[in-house]
């Protein structure tokens, strides 16, 4: 695999079209690898492809589709410690993360490769002697698959694998600040067998790119994962030729911690929950709600955790001990953490967490929890997309749920709780696509993953996600 350069696969054939960007390790400044920097007229050629391929691959039979996702996964699990490593690099993360993210992306292909075989339609019983009326699931035409840096591999994964299967042929773009290892992932399908054209990726300015490929008549469905600014600036555009869009969004999920939840547990849960990836997951515990009667005592706890964290480069070298904590993925994303911080201290908020040094070289930042924060602090009401989170706290179910559903977002929410009925009750109450009872991990290949409200439209993974890429066909037939 050539995991240092980030190439364009337009109709079966690698090529480096325009001018290379470096690619940049968060966690030392260094240059790991360069990605090609192509133009509107490369997508173009990417979306001529993959519309020419669409004729034959969407006719092909499921079982042959399954088994080609099948080999995809293989592949892609014998290539997991060499696509892993690379990964840690440009994203910045701790190589653990890196391949369980890889292990992840193989579990979609696996999925995929078992659902595909489900695309089953309906016979409906007529109310006319003769009439026959049947439904049936095509493939939607030529998907778009744009995706952002924070799991470069598994959301183009989750994205491709539900394409493929449904008989779409594919163009992706991936962020520019981590190519390499999705490249690589482009590599494992290409090398897995799939037919010239079926599959195929540019890299190049985003707007430019996502314009071309927007604009194509052969494109019919748009999948985007990033911020909400530029999702609605996706909707937007696909409104133009009404290609269906389904959008994952930006999240601000809410981590409430009810007086009767195993109070260890939750801070366990709250770590994981808020410091997975350095805090960059659209899925990330966002904020604490607790109830005030253990709001200090689950702050004090919390904070000890925090602080006691080792910080430093996710691939160490000569087999020192991999630290709890990377960094983030650029100096932007430190000032911005660091901001919504400062202005939550300006508001009042009080520092639970004592360290603040971190490592020199690249963008680290330290874990930082604050208790008293006001309701209205940007800490707690935007995505802070790093490792720092407030406390704040309630006295009802009333004001917990009420505080939960104070967002514009809605994809990922928490709730911590001994009680069976409110692990029923709570999440039928929150306005969260996405709800871990005593499980800061939701995330699986089987379950359906989106958001409500701003987060997003549609569904990923499990039988919906299969759907997102097919269309009905109705068929009305007298005999
Ligand atoms: N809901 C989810 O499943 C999910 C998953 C991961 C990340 N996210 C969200 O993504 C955001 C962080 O990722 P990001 O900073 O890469 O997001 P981003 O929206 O800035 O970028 C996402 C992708 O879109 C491209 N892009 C940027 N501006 C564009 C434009 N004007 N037109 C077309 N493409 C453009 C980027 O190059 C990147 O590839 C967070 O808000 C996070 O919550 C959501
Ligand atoms: O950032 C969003 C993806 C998170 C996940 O897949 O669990």
């Amino acid at each position: 695999m050539n995991l240092k350069s980030a190439r364009h696969l337009v109709n079966g054939s690698w090529h480096t079209a325009g001018s290379a960007k470096d690619v940049t390790d968060p966690g030392n400044g260094s240059t790991v690898g360069e990605v090609a920097w192509g133009t509107a007229g490369d997508a173009t050629k990417a979306a001529d492809a993959a519309a020419e391929a669409f004729g034959s691959w969407s006719r092909t039979t499921v079982r042959q589709r399954a088994d080609l996702l099948r080999t995809a996964a293989e592949l892609l699990a014998d290539r997991r410690d060499e696509l892993a490593h690379t990964l840690a690099l440009e994203a910045g993360k701790r190589l653990p993360e890196a391949q369980g993210e890889v292990d992840f992306s193989v579990e979609y292909f696996r999925w995929f490769a078992e659902e595909a075989r489900r695309t089953t339609g309906t016979v409906s019983p007529p109310e006319l002697q003769g009439r026959r009326h049947l439904s049936t699931r095509k493939p939607i035409g030529v998907a778009l698959s744009l995706t952002p840096w924070n799991f470069p591999v598994s959301i183009q994964a989750r994205k491709l694998a539900a394409m493929l299967a449904a008989g779409c042929t594919v163009v992706g773009r991936v962020s520019e600040k981590a190519p390499l290892a999705a490249t690589g992932l482009f590599e494992v399908l290409h090398d897995a067998g799939f037919p010239a054209g079926v599959v195929n990726l540019v890299h190049g300015p985003s707007r430019e790119i996502t314009a071309a490929l927007m604009s194509h008549p052969a494109v019919r469905a748009v999948s985007f994962t990033g911020s909400t600014g530029v999702g609605r600036q996706i909707m937007a555009s696909a409104s133009e030729r009404v290609v269906r869009p389904l959008l994952e969004l930006g999240g601000n999920a809410p981590f409430i911690v009810f007086e009767d939840a195993d109070l260890d547990a939750a801070v366990e849960g709250a770590v994981l929950g808020r410091l997975r990836n350095t805090g960059q997951s659209c899925v990330a515990a966002n904020r604490f709600l607790v109830q005030d009667s253990i709001a200090e005592e689950f702050a004090q706890k919390l904070g000890a955790r925090f602080d006691a964290m080792s910080i430093g480069h996710g691939v160490p070298d000569d087999g020192a001990p991999v630290p709890d904590l990377g960094p983030v993925i650029d100096a932007d994303r430190v000032s911005a953490v660091q901001a919504l911080v400062d202005d939550a201290e300006e508001r009042g908020a009080r520092r639970v967490t004592q360290r603040t040094s971190v490592p020199a070289q690249g963008s680290f930042l330290a874990p930082t929890l604050l208790a008293d924060v006001p309701d209205d602090a940007p800490l707690v009401t935007e995505e802070v997309f790093g490792p720092a989170a407030g406390v704040v706290t309630f006295s009802s179910e009333e004001e917990a749920i009420r505080k939960a559903n104070a967002t514009e977002m809605g994809l990922a929410a928490y709730v911590w709780s001994g009680s069976p009925r409110r692990g029923w009750d709570i999440p039928e109450q929150l306005e969260a696509g996405i709800v871990g009872v005593n499980d800061p991990l939701p995330s699986v290949a089987f379950a359906p993953m989106g958001g409500a409200k701003q987060s997003g439209l549609g569904r990923e993974g499990s039988s919906l996600g299969l759907e997102e890429f097919e269309e009905v066909q109705y068929v009305a037939w007298r005999p």
